[in-house]
Parts: structure tokens; sequence; C-alpha cells
């Protein structure tokens, strides 16, 4: 099988399926001199200092905007045929306890990933605090928002309102009784920061979210949408009415940031694993693609994703180049786009007590470590920090959490054509 993902042949296959496009105001990198090679996992001696050197056609018609919703949610739009699927895994997850948590092989990472996630959004709100005045209000959409594991970073933000949204309802309910949770216990608190909040199960991929908002003309300061976003790259309808409902209701100044997997990345390990490898991975996760066409196609790029205990279900690979053109018809300008490894070296700095605090990195002993393969990597350090306890992400859980990046894009000011187009003045 010959694995073609590289963002010139992408291109033209994107040209070709929505006639014309052109990508040339997009991105011109080529995908392979994005690729990274597989780091060693970080190590951090007593957690305190880490070692930071080991360590389309526009598709106007794409969108499902027009559709009945109940065409919409049977899924009979844009070859949706995947996202019952989703839904039933996430629906049916259940949630383990803490000290089950605590057990599983990849508690590290997980915390790892959250800590990320925070830093993406501590980045952002940031810099949404230095655009507003004092009193401003300070609205949040969760897109795909799951058990409402980001809750207390909404918090933690002091931010107005919040708007939760995941297409499966058992998630959606238990985020609302967490939300609920927090709330009381602010209530009894003077200094806890108040927030409202909004629920609701549906289909980012198929519905128009702001028809479900109790105030469909409100506006948001920022949309987040992490490890979840590449669903809708099942088809290009999907992938449009997601970045739609990402994009429409943001101020410009907003920002809209996730989380997914690098497909650039995915994509060299999968040549890496031999040419007629159809998958790969390690002892916590694993990818096996479904999909043998040559090239893979832009949308509908479909692999089989496991990730020991907590995800079992099908993904599609982003195509990044098309991600950003589908995100500029809407006004958002990419600001950022760095995998994981590199995010965490760049903001360390600012995020090292974070980290420490939310356990992101596993505390081992580097003369212990000296028959582990899975922490082979701190060898190194048992000369220059003899004693000293090292924190290290596992070999297996660093494979893992290294498949993803982060992204952020600014939402753009407009003015309106005589045809009541939108005109986005993009500053790039
Ligand atoms: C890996 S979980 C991430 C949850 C949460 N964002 C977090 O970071 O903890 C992915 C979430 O995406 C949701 N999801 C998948 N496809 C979706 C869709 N088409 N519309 C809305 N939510 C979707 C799933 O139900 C699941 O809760």
């Amino acid at each position: 099988m010959s694995l073609n993902y590289e963002q010139n042949v992408a291109d033209e296959q994107f040209a070709r399926t929505h006639k014309e496009v052109s990508l040339s105001d997009d991105e011109s990198e080529n995908a392979e001199a994005t690729l990274h090679p597989a780091h060693e996992p970080p190590t951090d001696h007593t957690g305190q200092e880490l070692d930071e050197e080991s360590a389309a056609k526009e598709a106007d018609d794409g969108g499902v905007v027009g559709k009945s919703e109940t065409e919409e949610e049977d899924g009979a739009v844009g070859g949706a045929a995947n996202t019952h699927v989703v839904a039933n895994h996430y629906n049916e997850l259940k949630e383990a306890g803490r000290k089950d948590r605590q057990k599983s092989k990849i508690f590290f990472m997980r915390n790892f990933n959250n800590w990320i996630k925070s830093q993406l959004i501590n980045e952002y709100m940031s810099q949404l605090k230095q655009q507003m005045r004092v009193g401003d209000a300070l609205r949040v959409l969760d897109m795909c928002c799951g058990k409402g594991g980001d809750l207390l970073k909404w918090e933690k933000a002091a931010i107005s309102h919040l708007i939760c949204t995941d297409i499966a309802e058992v998630s959606v309910e238990q985020c609302q009784r967490r939300y609920q949770d927090i709330l009381q216990r602010a209530e009894k608190s003077k200094f806890a920061n108040k927030f409202t909040a909004e629920f609701f199960a549906c289909d980012s991929t198929l519905v128009r979210l702001r028809e479900r908002y109790k105030d469909p003309s409100l506006h948001l300061n920022l949309v987040s949408c992490q490890f979840a976003f590449h669903y809708c790259f099942e088809s290009l309808a999907q992938a449009d009415c997601m970045m739609r409902n990402a994009a429409e209701c943001l101020k410009p100044g907003g920002f809209f940031i996730a989380t997914i997997p690098d497909a650039y990345e995915i994509i060299r390990r999968l040549k890496a694993a031999g040419p007629d490898a159809r998958g790969f991975g390690n002892d916590v996760y694993n990818i096996e693609f479904d999909c043998s066409t040559d090239p893979l196609p832009i949308f509908g790029a479909k692999y089989q994703f496991h990730l020991e205990g907590v995800v079992d279900c099908p993904e599609f690979l982003v195509h990044f180049p098309t991600l950003v053109k589908l995100g500029r018809k809407y006004g958002l300008q990419l600001l950022r786009r760095s995998t994981f490894a590199d995010y965490y070296k760049e903001t360390l700095p600012q995020g090292r007590q974070l980290l420490q605090r939310m356990s992101g990195l596993e505390t081992v002993q580097a003369q212990r470590c000296a028959d582990d393969e899975q922490f082979a990597h701190v060898r190194s350090f048992q000369g220059t920090h003899r004693g000293r306890p090292l924190g290290t992400l596992s070999k297996s859980e660093w494979e893992a959490t290294t498949l993803y990046l982060v992204c952020a894009f600014k939402k753009c000011k407009n003015t309106w054509d005589t045809n009541g187009k939108p005109l986005f003045e993009f500053d790039d």
C-alpha cells in the first residue's frame, strides 16, 4: 500500500474534489517537513527542573445548512456513518474511580495530556484577558466536552458563561452534574469563580449549534475542542459543519483552540512499521487502518484507535492544510500548530509547577530503572543526577502522547460584499 499523505498530493485531490479551490493562500509547508522523529520521553530531575535537551471550492454546499434536523441526525448527510458508533462508545464508557485510574498504565500520560490542555487554555485565556476590560463577559464553548474534564479549568479561568455540548448524552449528563457540584462548592466560598452554564447533547458535525444555544445571538470569546475535532473528518460536510460551529459565534479577536491527532506523525509511524503494515502501536495504544485507498483520502481516512481503557473507536486523519482552509472559510486564521512534544518544551518554563501539581510526569529513580525498558531513557541521567528522583513518562506513554498536536486560530474581523458574503480581514 502506498501511503501518500503529503500536502501537495492531498491538495491536488482536494482541488479535484472541490473544483475551483486554490489552496495557494494556505500553509505551504511540505508535509514531510513537519514530521517529527519519535522523541524520547522527557526527563525531569526531582520534578523541579526539566532537562530541556532530553526532554473547499469553499465547500459552499459542504455544510448542512438548510437540511432538516431529522435528516442531519440520522446520518443521511455527508457520509456520517460512524457518529453513532462513536456516540455509543463514549456513552458506554464507565468512568474509573481514582484508585483504578492510578493503577492504569496511562495514569501519568492522562495527567500530562490534561496539563497540555491547561497550558493551551491558559495561554489563550491570558491573551483574551489582555484585550478585555474588567467586568466584560467571558463566554466559552466547550465543543465535545465529554464528561466535563475541563470544568475546573473553566472555573479557574474565571469565565462568565460556558456552553457544553457532546454527542454522548450520558457524558453531557455527567458533565452537568459535575458543574452542579462545582457551583454548590462555589456558593459556600467567597473566592470561588461562579459561572453560568448550559448543556445539551448533539452531534457537532451535523447540527448547527447556535440554534441550540439559549441565546442564538450570543458572542463567544473562546471555543475549545479537545481530543475530538478529528471525528468530523469523516466527510467534507461534517468537517465544514464542525468548523462553522467552532467559528461562527466567535467575536473578532476570539480564539478557537484544539488538540488533535497529528496525521503526519501517524503516517510516518505507519510507514516506519513496514511497506505492508496496516497499523502500529505499543502496549498502551494501537492504530489500525480500515482504509486502504491509495492515496489516502482527505476525508474519511479512517482508522481504529485503541487507547488502554479509554478509547476504542473509529477516528479520521485530519489533513492539516484542509483544516486551515476550512477555518479561513469561516474567518479563522491559524496562529499555532505545535506537536505535543514541542508544546511541552515551549511552555514548560511557565508550566512546571502546574505539571508537578497535576502529576503529569512519573517520579522514578534512575538506578532502579536499570532493567526496565520502559525507562531505558533515564539511564543516561544516572551519572548526572545520582540518587535524585526524575520526572518522566514511560516510553509507551510518550509514544502515545506524541501522536497529538495543539492548534489555535484567531477569529478575524470582516466586512461584507454586495452579495452579503463576509470578507475576512486576515493579517497574515
Ligand atoms: C476523547 S473525548 C474528549 C472529551 C473532552 N473534550 C476532554 O478533553 O476530556 C472525545 C469526545 O468527543 C465526543 N464526540 C465525538 N464525536 C462527536 C460529535 N460528532 N459531536 C459531538 N461530540 C462528539 C465524544 O462523545 C467524546 O466525549
